[in-house]
């Protein structure tokens, strides 16, 4: 198998966002968890997408971890390498896209890293270097109020300034409209300057289709599944990809369905509220869960016999004035520590009393419980809304059908949509 494009993602919702980007774009695309094993069989295609859970490690772990992808993916022969980070640029002052960026680009000797968050699918632009989510900058968002990392500044040169060893420059709109060889000339200038990485503007697709073809001529790229729109549409036109067919992941695997949700976000929220009206919700009491108490075995007992009637949801999820003050009792890390935690100890109990299609909502929440099941990676089904496929498990015990959403995507009525499509 010789990649054309291998992809390191930050956690495992983005890496199933991308995986599904490139698929749509006709990449025969496979979702790894980690650096596949060597055992595991993977069919033959044209992009991995391994997936890490490190946008919220300590940086140095992330680094290390990041550069064990790399070397794995160039191994298979990736030429390009994209780094996914979330498209609203999730980080802290500490990293990690920095960190990481600055090791990646150290391996393999790019002169200027192109940085771009935008996806303008899910209202992500980036204009001037700030980042815009629907139509206010990311530091009047809700992402204001992320329960692990508020995000406070829109500017992402002054952003990812502050996390990296390298200075960081701007390629404007102004020159992605005037075509791929202008978007070249700047990069070269801002290569002279000794500059190592570029954020660069996007709002339109078309913006992206110039950035694609540019980062394809490059080692490295780093950004939300936008870039890899892009990258993956430069493939295709340069044919260097034969464009695929979309395959058929999502078949039905039958069995028992639930839904989980550790994302405070408020379109998370919305979903919730709006599942309340079509099937049981329990509400976890959070303190109850860091105390230790037994609120794991309170949950299984409340699923036990309305599992069998249809889907139900359990939800850690609160406001963010309810997050703030659990945090200031507990601490950050503790507290989103052992509600992953506790998620993950509910999802391995209700997979073991027959549950095969499992609704994940919350990029740190799946990625414990992705973990927890010890599924090696995913083939991409269908859409159930920007960003978020049916996955199916590959190399796991059982057959099982699973969607992972990003706090901030799917409509309001993500949870029905997703039963609907997954069978
Ligand atoms: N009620 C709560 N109070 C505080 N933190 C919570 C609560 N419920 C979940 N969390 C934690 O908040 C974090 C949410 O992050 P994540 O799952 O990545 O969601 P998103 O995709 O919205 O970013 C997780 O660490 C989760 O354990
Ligand atoms: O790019 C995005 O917005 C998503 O793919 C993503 O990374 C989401 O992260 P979470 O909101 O933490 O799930």
């Amino acid at each position: 198998m010789t990649l054309a494009l291998g992809c390191i993602a930050d956690d495992y919702t983005g890496a199933s966002d991308l995986a599904n980007t490139l698929t749509r774009a006709g990449l025969r695309t496979v979702q790894t968890i980690g650096v596949p094993a060597d055992d595991l069989a993977l069919p033959e295609v044209d992009a991995v997408v391994v997936s890490l859970k490190s946008r919220s490690i300590e940086a140095g772990l992330a680094v290390s971890r990041s550069r064990a992808a790399e070397t794995w993916l160039r191994g298979r022969g990736a030429r390009h390498v994209l780094f996914k980070i979330c498209s609203t640029f999730d980080s802290t002052d500490a990293g990690n896209i920095g960190p990481v960026m600055d090791a990646l680009r150290a391996d393999c000797g790019e002169a200027v890293v192109l940085v771009t968050p935008a996806f303008p699918e899910t209202g992500r632009t980036v204009y001037q270097g700030n980042l815009f989510v629907g139509a206010v900058p990311l530091n009047e968002s809700p992402l204001k109020d992320h329960p692990l990392n508020p995000m406070h500044d829109s500017n992402l040169v002054r952003v990812l300034a502050r996390q990296s060893g390298t200075q960081t420059g701007l390629v404007d709109l102004a020159t992605v409209a005037r075509g791929a060889e202008a978007v070249r000339a700047r990069l070269a200038e801002l290569a002279g300057k000794g500059i190592g990485a570029a954020i660069i503007d996007a709002v339109f697709d078309r913006d992206l289709e110039t950035i694609g073809l540019v980062a394809a001529e490059h080692r490295l790229s780093v950004g939300a599944s936008g870039i890899g729109l892009g990258l993956a549409r430069a493939l295709v036109s340069t044919g260097r990809v034969k464009a695929a067919a979309t395959s058929d992941a999502g078949a039905p695997v039958g069995g028992l369905a639930a839904c989980l949700a550790g994302s405070c976000s408020q379109a998370t929220l919305q979903q919730i509220a709006n599942a309340e009206r079509i099937m049981p919700v329990l509400h976890l009491d959070p303190d109850r869960i860091i105390a230790g108490a037994d609120e794991v075995q309170r949950a299984l007992g409340w699923a036990a016999p309305r599992l069998a009637e249809g889907p139900v949801l359990i939800a850690s999820s609160s406001t963010p004035d309810q997050v703030a003050a659990l945090q200031a009792r507990h601490g950050r890390d503790a507290a989103g520590h052992a509600i992953e935690q506790a998620t993950a100890d509910i999802a391995e109990s209700l997979v073991k009393s027959g549950v095969r299609r499992l609704i994940v909502a919350g990029g740190e929440t799946s990625g414990a419980v992705v973990d927890r099941l010890k599924i090696p990676g995913f083939l991409v089904g269908v859409e159930i809304a920007a960003g978020v496929p049916v996955l199916r498990a590959v190399g796991a015990e059982s057959d099982m059908l699973l969607a992972l959403k990003s706090g901030n995507f799917g409509g309001a009525e993500f949870f029905s949509d997703a039963l609907r499509l997954m069978r």
